[in-house]
């Protein structure tokens, strides 16, 4: 997983005021919406994609709030022109001409519940800011935060299958944070450098449904097979542990704001800009709904034109072996609820 971007972040700051230091006027013009950009995640994401040097207009989008948070960010002095929407009739015109659409739209978690207790309010919302994308930036790589993803990106495809505009190479379940979880915890147990840890997470965004593979991560360690079942547990409860932790005050949102900074950054490096060779971890529709053991392919090549190779599993120690067959089921109901209220 990249993290260059925060990196060329952090020298850019440190040359503040050179030419080098701000916006290449020579690269393409690109154009990121936020929707939900007013909530917890949305405003620390809007934060990061400003400091975006690929970015060149950054749209706002919420049913309110947007124009405190629009004009605040505006004031960074990097390239993006800021555009701030609010209310549904304004919705159009964030979307017009969106190369990229993130969507942190929805309800979090409280402490007690699961994130298929979203279901009912998100998967709405989900819905019909989908239904404006197919028809406003129908060609936009769409990247869907709101949960539960397992359900929201079902939701999405079907939309997008009923509108026409459906292209399983461009619609894509985030799945970031526990790979950025998995790889935080791994190196704190493994005690080696983080920014040098890869672990491949597979599967979905619920619970089991998420499946790191530690067997293959690396820098290898020598770790127990206690060690690595409590590290997968805390993987796959890593939403959890920040919902209990904040007590009533809503779920991970700085940590996520991060991971959909740096999925998006991917997006727009490799893929929209043709830069060849990313491997990245996540899922996207088709993957997921076609049958669920294709579904768990999720560490994806990008190309110009969105995904171009899907990678296989590796070789998974018996451990993973189960887990994979143990997280079907639930996957698989999950695909089908989102699919079912997208056709209601
Ligand atoms: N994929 C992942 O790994 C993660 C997903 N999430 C999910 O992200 C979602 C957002 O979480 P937070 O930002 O913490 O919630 P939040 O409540 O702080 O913010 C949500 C924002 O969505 C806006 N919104 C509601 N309906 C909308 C609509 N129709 N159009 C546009 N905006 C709308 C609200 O006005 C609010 O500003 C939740 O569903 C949460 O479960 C959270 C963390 C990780
Ligand atoms: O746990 C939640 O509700 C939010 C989420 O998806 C995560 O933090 O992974």
């Amino acid at each position: 997983m990249r993290t260059s971007m925060l990196r060329t972040l952090a020298r850019r700051t440190s040359t503040a005021g050179t030419r080098r230091g701000f916006a290449s006027e020579s690269a393409p013009d690109r154009k990121v919406a936020i929707l939900g950009a007013a909530g917890g995640i949305g405003q620390p994401l809007s934060l990061l994609m400003k400091l975006n040097p690929l970015v060149s207009r950054l749209a706002l989008y919420d049913i309110a709030g947007t124009p405190g948070v629009a004009a605040d960010v505006s004031h960074i002095n990097t390239r993006s022109e800021i555009l701030g929407y609010a209310g549904e009739e304004q919705l159009g015109k964030a979307l017009e001409g969106a190369d990229v659409v993130i969507i942190p739209a929805g309800v979090p978690r409280k402490p007690g519940m699961t994130r298929d207790d979203l279901f009912n309010i998100n998967a709405g919302i989900v819905k019909s800011l989908c239904t404006a994308i197919a028809k406003y930036c129908p060609h936009a790589l769409v990247n869907v935060i709101s949960n539960p993803v397992n359900s929201t990106v079902p939701i999405a495809s079907e939309v997008f299958k009923k509108a026409g505009t459906y292209d399983e190479k461009r619609l894509f379940g985030v799945t970031t944070l526990d790979v950025v979880r998995a790889k935080t915890f791994y190196a704190g147990k493994a005690k080696v450098n983080v920014a040098d840890v890869i672990v491949p997470v597979v599967g979905g965004h619920a619970g089991v449904t998420i499946l790191p593979l530690f067997s293959q991560a690396t820098p290898s360690a020598n770790l127990s097979s206690e060690e690595i079942e409590a590290l997968t547990k805390r993987t796959q409860d890593g939403g959890t542990e920040v919902v209990e932790a904040k007590a009533g005050k809503g779920s991970a949102t700085l940590s996520m704001a991060y991971a959909g900074a740096i999925f998006a950054d991917c997006l727009l490096e490799w893929d929209l800009n043709g830069v060849p060779g990313c491997l990245y971890s996540c899922h996207s529709y088709s993957q997921l709904v076609t049958e669920p053991a294709i579904s768990l392919h999720p560490r994806l090549r990008f190309g110009k034109n969105g995904v171009e190779e899907v990678l296989g599993l590796g070789a998974l120690s018996d451990y993973e072996k189960e887990g994979l067959e143990a997280l079907k089921p639930e996957l698989k109901s999950s695909i089908e609820k989102g699919i079912k209220f997208a056709n209601a």
